[in-house]
């Protein structure tokens, strides 16, 4: 996912020790020690975990109450005492295992919903480094917040940190929401001051990518063999790309609605267009995620049966991960970028999606209006995600647009994202760790 590919970017060239779990489960009750191993300038220390901690806080807590929260979905939390006490002792499982490796004056930064606890439980283990904390994902507003049952502590925690950092400013408005009506703290600016006279700065950091690094590799990509063989096997028809993992926040069951609507309103279109979704499996173990495998599957099966021709397939559905190199040329051969998540943080894909066109003819992104990328993202055609009729319209103007139109949007959006890549969200984010906020 997004969060992985963004660090590995900022890391490679300022090094520095990561941490997390190693992806593998234990059957010990207690794990081995950290298997700590060098690449490049990034030390890796990586710990298993055992089922329990596994279902009870990545599958349980993080993926089925905060998950569902924070991307506005109240109807699918699935909330229960026990996979929130394992959520709070896996994190002081992490806090014990980190504070070891913890250098003094050594920034702590510290990502994403599964972790909001670490900072309280790395004081508690008498850490006194600057802490802070980025989350990739939205943070939304206290009518939909206040419904987690345990949502003081999280808040709570979340005070701990020296720095706590959203993708946007609307998620920054949502937390400061939070805060106020929960009566644990106030602010004045970006700073806030708890009740019990803690200082903390909160801000709006979007991240961004690799974008020269990105430009050039599907530059390279569009002329390699795979990608001659994609574009001859299109016969001249037009490409319309997402790519998202299997998630219900990206609304792919809509975008397909959107699709078929386009094809069966636009006749002309019909054998003329079309569009590869790219989808790899993602939290198969969480029951929502497993049930969308289906779901999606058929959809595209029927708009295939129902349109399809002997010589056209309208969509070509691919269900496991395809690497950079190839999806950078995708993105390039495309002439539609097609993301509209119901609810995203940033969603890089889109980012990349612009990063990846030719000046001379570059395609035209149609992005969600909730996805942080929209706030910067001004050149792409906004949509609701929810309005399958005004996607599909979007799909008419992005396909018949002039090439001066295409030029114009994508020049902004590309000169924005080489300023805002990822080394610079990560300096930015490193410089404000360092120092305290006044009091
Ligand atoms: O590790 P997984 O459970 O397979 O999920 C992959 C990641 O998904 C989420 O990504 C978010 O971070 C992106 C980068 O900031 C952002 O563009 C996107 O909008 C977010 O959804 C999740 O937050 C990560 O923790 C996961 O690793
Ligand atoms: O088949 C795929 C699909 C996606 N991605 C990458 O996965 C990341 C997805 O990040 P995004 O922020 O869009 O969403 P997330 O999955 O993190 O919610 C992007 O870098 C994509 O290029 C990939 O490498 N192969």
């Amino acid at each position: 996912g997004g969060l992985a590919i963004a660090l590995s970017a900022a890391l490679a060239q300022r090094g520095g020790l990561w941490m997390g779990w190693s992806g593998q489960q234990t059957d010990d009750k207690s794990p081995a020690p950290l298997a700590i191993s060098t690449v490049g300038k990034i030390t890796y220390a990586l710990t298993d975990l055992t089922q329990k901690d596994l279902e009870e806080y990545y599958q349980g807590f993080a993926n089925r109450v905060l998950w569902p929260i924070c991307h506005y979905r109240l109807d699918l939390a699935e909330y229960e005492r026990k996979e929130m006490s394992g959520y709070f002792r896996v994190n002081r499982f992490f806090a014990e295992r980190l504070a070891s490796l913890v250098q003094e004056g050594d920034l702590v930064w510290v990502h994403d919903y599964h972790l909001i606890p670490l900072a309280a439980e790395l004081r508690r283990a008498g850490l006194r480094n600057r802490l802070g904390f980025f989350l990739h994902i939205p943070w939304p507003p206290p009518d939909v917040f206040f419904a987690m049952p345990v949502h003081a502590e999280i808040l709570k925690s979340l005070c701990s940190y020296d720095v706590v950092g959203f993708q946007t400013k609307y998620d920054v408005e949502n937390f400061l929401g939070c805060l106020h009506r929960s009566g644990l703290a106030r602010h004045v600016g970006g700073i806030i001051t708890t009740t019990e006279g803690k200082s903390l700065r909160v801000g709006a950091y979007p991240i961004g990518i690799d974008t020269a690094r990105f430009s050039t590799l599907a530059a390279q990509s569009a002329t390699s063999r795979p990608l001659r063989k994609a574009a001859e096997s299109l016969r001249g028809r037009d490409l319309i790309v997402g790519a998202d993992r299997l998630d219900y926040s990206k609304g792919i069951t809509q975008r397909i609605d959107a699709f078929e609507r386009f094809i069966r309103s636009e006749k002309h279109m019909q054998g003329k267009v079309t569009y590869l979704q790219i989808t790899p499996k993602s939290r198969s173990e969480v029951p929502e995620y497993e049930a969308m495998q289906r779901v999606v599957a058929e959809q595209a099966g029927r708009v295939n049966g129902e349109l399809g021709t002997l010589d056209w397939v309208p969509i070509r559905y691919i269900n496991r991960s395809v690497p950079h190199n190839l999806l950078s040329g995708l993105y390039r051969l495309s002439k539609v970028g097609l993301v509209t998540p119901l609810r995203d943080g940033m969603n890089l894909v889109a980012k990349e999606y612009v990063a990846a066109q030719s000046e001379d003819d570059p395609g035209v992104l149609v992005l969600s209006a909730f996805a942080g990328a929209a706030r910067e993202l001004d050149g792409a055609i906004k949509v609701n995600p929810y309005d399958v009729e005004g996607i599909a319209q979007a799909l008419s103007t992005a396909l018949t647009m002039s090439l001066e139109e295409r030029r114009e949007r994508w020049r902004s959006m590309y000169d924005h994202l080489l300023e805002h890549d990822v080394q610079h969200w990560c300096e930015w984010f490193l410089d404000d760790l360092e120092v305290p906020p006044l009091q």
